[in-house]
């Protein structure tokens, strides 16, 4: 399975929670609580991956990641961004340096 596919599934199941039962699923206890919860454990998630960056192991910093990665898909669902827009956007990307990408950004 390749990384796009594992991600498109994911999402396609954090899809399915919607209006779930939040005590039998994480996802639909996360869209229950709503989306200043869900983006508040998107900002704890990509701290702990951080920390695991500084301070921990390669094994530990995958794992946070993980978890960085399946809360960042619950926060694009609840906010109606589909993966396909974000792999678009680095799509487009692609190939052009940073550094201009960044001047593109600046307003004129
Ligand atoms: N990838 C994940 C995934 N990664 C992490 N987590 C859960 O995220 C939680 C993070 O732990 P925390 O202690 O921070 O969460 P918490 O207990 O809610 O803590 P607070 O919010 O109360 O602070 C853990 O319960 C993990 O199990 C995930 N839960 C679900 N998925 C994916 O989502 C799919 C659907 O899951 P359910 O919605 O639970 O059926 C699964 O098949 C997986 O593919």
């Amino acid at each position: 399975m390749t990384t796009q596919a594992i991600l498109d599934d994911i999402y396609a199941t954090i899809l399915s929670r919607k209006g779930g039962d939040p005590e039998a699923s994480h996802t639909a206890r996360l869209f229950h609580r709503g989306r200043a919860k869900i983006a508040q454990k998107v900002g704890e998630e990509a701290v702990e991956t951080v920390i695991e960056a500084m301070a921990g192991t390669p094994e530990k910093l995958a794992s946070e990641s993980a978890d960085l990665l399946y809360h960042l898909l619950v926060l694009w669902a609840d906010a109606g961004v589909a993966p396909a827009d974000v792999y678009a956007i680095l799509a487009a990307r692609q190939g052009t340096s940073g550094i201009e990408e960044k001047k593109s950004r600046k307003p004129a």
